[in-house]
């Protein structure tokens, strides 16, 4: 069961052209560059907009048809927008109130577990115009899911938060999608945020869906934009090997042939880990290099060489470098790739500089 989309729309000079069938559960990021049409396809998926002669089927109820189209309020959707649309003139416990009345299901979780989930118990005597940008967000999220909604949509939920505050709610919204029992569609142009959060990608350019797969494959992809872009990575799954407690180090093994040291974390040994290595901390080594403070050097193939398109970066390359069965990116210069003569292949030594634990996830193994 799934939500079953056919839209096609014409917005001026503009064409959405989807075709596709989105998990019915887990959180999918729809991404893309500004302009490439998530925004529009959210608000056909919601009914805010009406594509002609569209479908919409959400596990096998009929939101849209040929003859029939279900009003947006009939669908069950929680919509978290941009601006949070809060009610000005009540308090952050009235906003909450307004959508517990006005629920799609009496099952759901409760006002004291949302509230805990986003963290916003304090706030609940608050004004809204009183409450910091984040927290506004929270309280907007805290609403929706309080109507009980069948599917939460968000749409760049953390735009116009500063660093250390996307940062904080990017923590928050981690730990609300372990407890949700809904799907979540989730519309960000950032990678940062989606290697975060998301199981399921959709990648749209110009109205059109261009890839669609697990995060941890489309990442790597190098026929797509999100392995070129400043800030690109790959996502891997690994699995806590033992910890370091004297050097507050824990060892992670990507398989069984390729470990990685990384500060030490709180997972039991065996924890399935999902991992970001950005391709800006991966440089390429022909022989191990010897002295090196840099621990986390690896022995691994060169898979495929690509010149990035945009002419702003064609000093750089990316370049994916196979392990056993995962994939590891480094964006080097095109002299250096030159200069050692790197070819497809090759065996070589990438030097890792950071890893990022994502999250645990799955049972301990
Ligand atoms: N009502 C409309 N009339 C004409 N063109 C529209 C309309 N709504 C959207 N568009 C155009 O459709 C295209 C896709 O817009 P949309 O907002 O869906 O993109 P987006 O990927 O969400 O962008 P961003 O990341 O900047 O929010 C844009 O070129 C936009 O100008």
């Amino acid at each position: 069961m799934s939500l079953l989309l056919s839209l096609h729309k014409q917005l001026g000079d503009f064409n959405l052209d989807i075709d596709t069938a989105l998990p019915s559960s887990g959180v999918t990021a729809i991404c893309g560059p500004s302009g490439s049409g998530k925004t529009s396809l959210l608000r056909c998926i919601a009914g805010l907009d009406i594509a002609p002669k569209g479908m919409v089927q959400f596990v096998g109820q009929d939101w849209q048809t040929e003859r029939r189209t279900l009003k947006t309020e009939h669908r069950g959707i929680g919509l978290v927008f941009q601006d949070a649309q809060l009610f000005p003139h009540l308090t952050v416990a009235g906003n909450l109130e307004y959508a517990r009345k006005r629920q799609f299901n009496s099952a759901g979780p409760s006002t004291e577990q949302v509230c805990d989930w986003l963290q916003i118990t304090p706030l609940l005597n608050r004004s809204i115009t009183k409450l910091s940008g984040g927290e506004r967000k929270r309280v907007a999220i805290a609403r929706a899911l309080l109507r009980h909604p069948q599917i939460l949509l968000m749409d760049e939920p953390l735009a116009g938060l500063h660093d250390s505050a996307r940062e904080q709610m990017l923590d928050v919204l981690q730990s609300l999608a372990k407890h949700l029992a809904i799907p979540v569609l989730y519309v960000s142009h950032s990678f940062h945020e989606i290697s975060r959060l998301a199981d399921h990608v959709i990648l749209l350019e110009n109205g059109q869906l261009i890839a669609e797969g697990d995060l941890i494959s489309l990442s790597t992809r190098l026929d797509l934009p999100l392995s070129h872009q400043q800030g690109a990575g790959a996502v891997l799954s690994a699995q806590l090997v033992e910890h370091d407690v004297d050097y507050q180090l824990s060892t992670i093994a990507l398989d069984t042939d390729h470990q990685l040291t990384i500060k030490q974390i709180s997972a039991p040994k065996g924890q399935a880990l999902r991992l970001f290595v950005a391709a800006r901390d991966v440089s390429i080594n022909l022989e191990a290099p010897q002295k090196s403070s840099i621990m986390n050097i690896m022995p691994c193939t060169i898979d495929a060489i690509e010149h990035h398109s945009t002419a702003s970066l064609s000093a750089q390359l990316t370049i994916r470098l196979k392990l056993n069965e995962q994939y590891v990116l480094a964006h080097i210069t095109r002299k250096s790739c030159d200069r050692l003569q790197l070819q497809e292949g090759q065996r070589i030594f990438a030097q890792i500089k950071t890893v990022a634990l994502i999250n645990e996830y799955g049972p301990t193994i």
